[in-house]
């Protein structure tokens, strides 16, 4: 099911709501500037328990600010935010006791073993000694490193760190999953395995936000997406049922030749797909196009229009899930 999207024209309770409008995360009208420049300017977030919200943005858009202020870790200069009904500000240790954090680098103690790194963060929770023991093993089984278990950090690998750093943030077994840029590092395997492991965490009734530029993937895995343009909550305009002017596809055929022949004559923009048959090929050899279209219904037209030149159209589909799209459409550059 495509994901949802935190719309800015039904933001929910106003500033100064009531704390428990959810157990999730909450967040209304944020703003964090560091000096001159205005980091947060102004973000409404719903993330809720049993769902898997989407951070998206880009460089810049405020994102890993916006996680440090709901971990705890930076006072919002306004606003309202509520972490599994708890302000991480005024109740900072009732919302840190129930929310995990991975930040987008996982800084570890070089010297301490993979199992040491988890048990010291066990303690800090206060994890009863055996339990947390049976949990740190349960957890290094979780994400694969169990045969790294009593080998000093130093020799993990970038993706075997993330993962750790993935396991220090579930280690109290937390309502609430804090996750910035999680999938960075980790090759195809890892990152099935991360989306397997947090849909489950989701179906167990966890709050589970995570900020990703891997939009392809959040497409799978993400329930609701909420965008950040400078600093402040945007509705993209695919995702708010105004289709944008145009979008690419990619149009393909049993003869590169015809195809490309065609629309010469038609007189398109286009430019060769990734496997369109190299310079030289047989004039029947297959192929595609990549070319901007106005809408469903000028993609139907498009096909129309194909066919009845006499091209062989074998597809032709719009490029990138639905999150890509409307990312592309948000009006505003990185910073
Ligand atoms: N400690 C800081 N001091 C000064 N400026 C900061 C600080 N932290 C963030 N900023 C600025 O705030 C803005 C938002 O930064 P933030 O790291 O939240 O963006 P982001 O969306 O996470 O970006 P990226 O996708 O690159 O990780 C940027 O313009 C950044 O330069």
């Amino acid at each position: 099911m495509p994901p949802t999207v935190e719309s800015t024209a039904t933001p929910g309770p106003v500033p100064g709501a009531s704390p428990a409008d959810h157990a999730g995360i909450v967040v209304r009208g944020v703003a964090r500037s560091f000096g001159a420049v205005r980091a947060l300017d102004g973000v409404d977030l719903d993330a809720r328990p049993g769902r898997v919200t989407a951070l998206i943005g880009p460089n810049g858009s405020g994102k890993t600010t916006l996680l440090l202020v709901l971990a705890g870790l930076l006072v919002p200069d306004a606003g309202h935010v509520r972490v599994g009904g708890h302000d991480p500000v005024t109740d900072g240790g009732a919302a840190r006791a129930l929310t995990g954090w991975m930040p987008d680098a996982f800084g570890t103690w070089d010297s301490l073993t993979a199992r040491e790194v988890l048990t010291t963060y066990a303690a800090a929770y206060r994890l009863p000694r055996d339990s947390a023991q049976a949990r740190v093993a349960e957890l290094l089984e979780t994400v694969h490193l169990a045969e790294y278990a009593d080998r000093p950090a130093s020799v993990l690998s970038r993706g075997q760190k993330q993962r750790l750093g993935l396991a220090r943030a579930l280690v109290h077994s937390p309502k609430v999953l804090l996750l910035d840029e999680p999938a960075s590092g980790l090759d195809p395997r890892s990152r099935v395995d991360l989306r397997v492991l947090l849909r489950s965490l989701a179906e167990q009734g966890c709050t589970v936000l995570v900020s990703s530029h891997v939009l392809s993937e959040l497409d799978e895995l993400v329930d609701d997406a909420v965008f950040l343009s400078r600093g402040r909550t945007v509705t993209p305009q695919a995702l708010a049922g105004r289709a944008p002017a145009q979008r690419t596809w990619r149009l393909r055929s049993l003869s590169y030749g015809a195809l490309t022949r065609w629309l010469a004559s038609t007189g398109s923009a286009w430019q060769p797909d990734d496997d369109a048959p190299p310079p030289g090929s047989p004039d029947d050899a297959p192929g595609g196009v990549l070319l901007a279209v106005g809408g469903d219904a000028g993609a139907a037209q498009l096909v129309r229009d194909a066919v009845g030149a006499g091209v062989p159209v074998t597809s032709l589909a719009p490029v990138g899930g639905e999150l890509e799209q409307a990312y592309l459409t948000l009006d505003e550059e990185r910073r």
